[in-house]
């Protein structure tokens, strides 16, 4: 038997509204690609996917499917990936219970997600949940540092076709608040393994009598690992949270946690957890042991609370006593107002990197519970980032607003290949059972890192490999000298992983004979300088960590470019290979809900069309394919068209949407291939599509847009059905004829 050749080029099946424009897009790529001998294969990472691949045992053979995650684990370290990554589903628990309850609607024997594991079948099933729960995809992928910026063409749109920005009032009530300490910032600790030090470790937690709890064995470090160790208190926490429910209150604002749930997914659910218990911590004071017996676990949120309150025998009692909190407590921050969805209502719904930035984007405002917007209290609970939030809010309340036709760029350069800082893994995160002291003990048998905790607290491990951290810093240098902008290594002297990442980063730059070109500031100054230079029309190359590349590739380009979905997002594969996000941002649930109300799809794909552009570019690199290389340097023209005719999708029923807008891209795509005159091949098969698709745009449109308004069935959420997926996402029988499809 012969195993099939890799397609040249992998695109990724996901969820949600990516998913929707995939089924309309990916067909015209495969299309225009098959024309210049070019393979682009699927591999399915979608949150349905991922689950059905995990439980084989339970399906029918037909309904089985490869875990192609695993593969596109291992294809991402060969020299030759080339890999097209949309953004996916990482899913919180209640997001996890709703996929596996509409697979098993349809037929799919999946076992139901157990909360509270009590035999050892239940621990595996739950284990294999755990897999798949968060950020479980991108991790896996990113095996190499980030490079994210907007495209040129797309950051001069935006200039000259500037988005909306709320008014900043000098005045304005919205604050950040965050702990000042007790948290993961203070009590940080950090250290550089030697190679005496490396091989294999464990983390073990010691309580006041000397008894010993094994937290995790089996630990394996290279040498020249940065490795911290810290924690949060979970009274501090508790303390903390109790004082800003009252602050809020007072100062006539909105209650709000920003939180990352799904990156971090060990301690943020946990953290939110607390939220919600200290929120209801009347209701928890009398009920919390009879809602612990119902199976109620704060951390899955609000909403999954209220449902089993519902169904226990004592609901009406325990509605009237959350409703009686409710009516003290400051009012909420809304995910949905309309529906009565808070904040505090899934884990998931607030996700930090695109909220506050969204928050800021509006001149500080968030939605209330009555439908208006509100002043809020921003609340970060741990102090590592929460700056540069805090820094954003009072720059723009004393200088108002930043105007995006005038604004520069700042671009990421970031530091996120093989899980470094375990953002998006936490394999080594632990709610403490018993007081105690958790220390690490090395290879050599050095114990390292020790903290003093109690029952409750936070504590996790991070690791940062070396060879990652020397290829962040030379992809830093060559991103400076390409821009030859101002650059700022995002690093505090004071914060003891910074410190650490420093006894790397300066000795490179000295030899490099480039110290002279960056600036090394910590997250707050460098915000204020950022913001200032950007205000000026100047550019900046922020390079960063791990959670600021994602939380400063959401907050430039939402203020810059509106959205994050148009950023370019370069993966470097450490191993030689190319992995082209798309876009910076989400899988946009609303853009479904309005699909499915009045198929209108407002979802942009300009990040796809960035990423497809620089994958064809980077084939032809790699495999000296020169109708790749056409074909690339065409999607960049097709892009800029788009751009130019104003043919991107906007927000209401008649107006473009994303079909009619990839119709134009086919068509700007398939007028560059026809233009050119470097290959006669391309140019015969391509001229006579450009045509058809110019003389029949009334036809094709007509036809895209004859059910918009209409409700749309996708026969799914989480596992659309593919016929009537393709059904609403290729309406036009014109454009199939012509693209040879139909
Ligand atoms: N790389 C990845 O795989 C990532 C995955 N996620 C996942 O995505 C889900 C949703 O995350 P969330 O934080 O809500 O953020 P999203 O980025 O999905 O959505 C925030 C808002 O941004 C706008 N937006 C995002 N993408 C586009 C686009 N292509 N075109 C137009 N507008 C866009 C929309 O605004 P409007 O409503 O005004 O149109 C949207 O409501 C979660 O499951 C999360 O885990 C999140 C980040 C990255
Ligand atoms: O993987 C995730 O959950 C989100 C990733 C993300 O937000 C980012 O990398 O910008
Ligand atoms: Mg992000």
């Amino acid at each position: 038997m012969t195993t099939p050749a890799t397609p040249d080029i992998i695109y990724t099946k996901v969820d949600e509204a990516p998913q929707l424009a995939s089924a309309s897009l990916l067909p015209i790529i495969q299309s225009f690609a098959r024309a210049a001998g070019v393979s682009v294969g699927v591999k399915d990472i979608s949150l349905a996917g991922r689950i059905i691949a995990s439980f084989p045992e339970n399906l029918t053979p037909d309904q089985r499917q490869p875990d192609d995650l695993a593969e596109l684990g291992e294809l991402v370290k060969s020299p030759g990936a080339n890999v097209i990554k949309l953004p996916n589903i990482s899913a919180s628990v209640p997001q996890l219970v709703a996929a596996v309850k509409e697979l098993q609607a349809k037929g799919y024997a999946i076992p139901t997600y157990p909360e509270d594991p009590a035999t050892d079948a239940e621990k595996s099933i739950r284990a294999r949940f755990d897999a798949i729960k968060g950020s479980a995809v991108n991790p896996v992928l990113r095996e190499g540092n980030s490079d994210r910026r907007a495209a040129v063409a797309v950051k001069n749109y935006a200039k000259a076709n500037p988005h909306s920005m709320g008014k900043w009032a000098k005045d304005s009530k919205t604050i950040v608040s965050t702990m000042s300490a007790n948290d993961f910032f203070s009590n940080e600790k950090s250290i550089i393994l030697s190679s005496a030090q490396s091989g294999v470790a464990r983390i073990e937690l010691i309580a006041p009598d000397g008894g010993l709890t094994v937290l995790k064995d089996g630990l394996k470090f290279t040498a020249g690992t940065v490795l911290d160790a810290t924690f949060m208190s979970s009274r501090a926490l508790d303390t903390f949270l109790a004082d800003q429910i009252t602050a809020t209150k007072s100062a006539g604002v909105l209650f709000s946690i920003h939180l990352k749930a799904t990156m971090m997914k060990v301690s943020d659910p946990i953290i939110f957890g607390h939220a919600v218990r200290v929120f209801l911590q009347p209701v928890f004071d009398v009920y919390g042991d009879k809602m612990a017996a119902a199976g109620i676990n704060p951390n899955s949120g609000l909403g999954a609370l209220l449902d089993q309150v519902a169904l226990m025998a004592e609901a009406t009692e325990i509605m009237a006593a959350i409703d009686a909190v409710m009516a003290e407590r400051p009012p909420l921050y809304m995910v949905n107002s309309d529906k009565g969805i808070t904040n505090l209502h899934v884990p998931s719904d607030v996700i930090i990197d695109a909220s506050i930035p969204a928050l800021i984007r509006a001149g500080g405002k968030g939605w209330g519970p009555d439908g208006k917007a509100a002043d809020t209290n921003c609340i970060i609970p741990d102090s590592s980032y929460a700056p540069i939030y805090d820094e954003s809010v009072a720059y723009f309340k004393e200088t108002g607003a930043l105007d995006p036709a005038t604004a520069g760029t700042v671009q990421n350069v970031g530091l996120m290949a093989q899980k470094a800082e375990e953002y998006g893994s936490h394999p080594t995160t632990f709610e403490i059972p018993h007081a105690g002291m958790v220390r690490i003990v090395l290879a050599n048998g050095d114990e390292v890192l020790e903290q003093t905790v109690a029952a409750g607290d936070i504590w996790r491990a991070a690791s940062t490999k070396q060879a990652p951290i020397e290829d962040w810093v030379q992809l830093a240098i060559s991103r400076q000298k390409a821009e030859g902008c101002q650059a700022i290594f995002w690093l505090d002297e004071g914060r003891a992983h910074d410190a650490e990442l420093l006894k790397y980063v300066r000795p490179i730059l000295a030899a490099a004979g480039v110290a002279d070109k960056f600036q090394i500031l910590t997250p707050r100054a460098a915000t204020r300088l950022s913001l200032e230079t950007i205000r000026k029309g100047q550019d900046s190359i922020a390079i960063s960590g791990n959670v600021l590349r994602d939380y400063l590739t959401d907050l430039f380009p939402i203020l810059e470019l509106g959205t994050s979905a148009k950023m370019l997002s370069i993966v470097k594969l450490m191993n030689g290979g190319g992995m082209f996000e798309t876009g910076a941002g989400g899988s946009a649930p609303k853009h479904v809900q309005q699909l499915v109300q009045e198929n209108h799809l407002r979802w942009d794909s300009l990040g796809e069309f960035c990423a497809l552009g620089e994958s064809l570019k980077f084939l032809a690199e790699t495999t000296d394919n020169h109708k790749a290389r056409i074909l690339g340097h065409a999607v960049d023209r097709a892009t800029q068209g788009v751009l130019d005719h104003n043919k991107s999708p906007e927000g209401k029923v008649g107006q473009t949407d994303n079909r009619a807008s990839h119709y134009f891209f086919a068509l700007y795509w398939a007028q560059a291939l026809a233009n050119q005159n470097e290959d006669p091949v391309l140019i015969a098969h391509f001229a006579p599509i450009a045509a058809a698709l110019a003389e029949n745009e009334a036809t094709i449109l007509a036809e895209l847009t004859a059910t918009e308004g209409q409700p749309a069935d996708l026969g799914g959420y989480f596992h659309t059905d593919p016929q009537k997926t393709n059904a609403i996402m290729r309406p036009s029988a014109t454009m199939l004829r012509i693209l040879g499809d139909a």
